[in-house]
């Protein structure tokens, strides 16, 4: 394409949303000698007036540039970069907050309070969207040592990783209303959360027609990494009061429809919930289990409208030894060694919500 079509090409800007991604953030707060940390992956992307595009192209050279500049130069030189927040403030931002913010601890508090701050610090930014990834970081247990109020066991300042699952919160923070009327959208749930039973599972009476080669098994291997996001209804963020738009005053919103919003009790009942399902329920499929998981958790938390999970179906396959006079196949629950099969994998999703 030459660059007189290119010039000439009519466009229009559907939708644009910019920001700094995988910002790494570890954060201690110490309550005397007892610390708490929390290690977070953030990504904070922003919607709004940020059209970087010029008004109007004059390639008449009637602008005070120099009559010596070509025609993409002039473009280039009235480029509205005034609207951009550098994603390197962004960054910046983002560990400011994380330095001064009360509600650190906690990944959807504070995505909702970095959301807010930037919709509330920028006229022109409308929309937020904060992604905070949780990394565990949990309490070395020690019978000996506790904190002051006997709460909480574990050493005071010795942490391990007991897992590779995340905590995801998805926030979106949405000033289009004005700045006065803040709404916060909060989705919270987990990845890679690897489970595995070697009994309790089961798959019979599906379709049975000539592409099918799948025995029905009374007894299988059942493994999955559980992805679950649940969304909670939408809250009312109380616009920041100070003149560097820092407050956020919890409490309030959490008061505003009447309701207390518990997002770690929540967090902590969803992963214990989908673990004990998983573990207990004779699965008749991973549709059926994945059904009652999402249905648990949507009675043990009220402020939850709607649950998402995605379950892979990880297969593992009996290795057939016949040729070796050594039987492992048959029948399927007598089958000791296996072959884990990476890909294929089955794939079942589902959202429940309320009615
Ligand atoms: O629990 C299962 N659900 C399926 O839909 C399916 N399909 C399949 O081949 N195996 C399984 N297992």
């Amino acid at each position: 394409m030459s660059n007189e079509t290119s010039n000439e090409l009519k466009t229009t800007l559907q939708a644009a949303r910019y920001g700094k991604d995988k910002v790494r953030v570890l954060r201690v707060v110490r309550e005397g000698a007892w610390h708490h940390v929390v290690e977070y992956n953030v990504t904070a992307l922003l919607e709004g007036d940020i059209d970087v595009r010029p008004r109007a192209v004059s390639t008449s050279n009637n602008m005070g540039v120099s009559p010596y500049m070509d025609t993409k130069t002039l473009a280039i030189c009235i480029i509205n970069n005034s609207v951009v927040v550098a994603t390197d403030s962004i960054k910046n931002i983002t560990y400011y907050l994380a330095k001064i913010s009360p509600h650190v601890l906690v990944p959807e508090h504070f995505a909702l309070h970095l959301g807010t701050h930037f919709v509330a610090r920028y006229a022109h930014i409308h929309k937020a969207f904060i992604t905070v990834e949780q990394l565990r970081w949990t309490r070395i247990p020690l019978n000996n040592t506790q904190s002051d109020e006997g709460k909480e066991k574990g050493h005071t300042h010795s942490f391990y990783r007991d897992g590779d699952d995340k905590r995801i919160v998805k926030v979106e923070v949405d000033a289009s209303k004005g700045k006065d009327h803040l709404i916060g959208h909060v989705t919270s749930g987990i990845s890679d959360l690897l489970v595995l039973k070697s009994t309790g599972s089961s798959f019979s009476n599906f379709v049975r027609d000539e592409y099918t080669t799948l025995a029905e098994v009374s007894d299988r291997i059942f493994s999955t990494a559980v992805d679950l996001q649940y969304a909670f209804a939408p809250v009312r963020i109380p616009a920041p009061a100070d003149a560097k738009q820092l407050d956020f005053p919890l409490g309030d919103f959490m008061k505003a429809d009447g309701s207390v919003w518990d997002a770690v009790g929540v967090a902590e009942r969803a992963r214990r919930v989908t673990l004990e399902v998983f573990a207990e329920d004779e699965s008749a499929s991973v549709q059926a289990t994945l059904y009652k998981m999402a249905q648990l958790l949507l009675a043990q938390n009220a402020g939850v409208q709607s649950v998402t999970y995605s379950l892979p179906n990880k297969h593992f396959i009996p290795v057939d030894m016949r040729y070796i006079g050594v039987e492992n196949v048959t029948p399927p629950e007598k089958a000791e060694v296996f072959m884990p099969i990476s890909a294929p994998s089955g794939l079942i999703s589902a959202t429940i919500s309320r009615k």
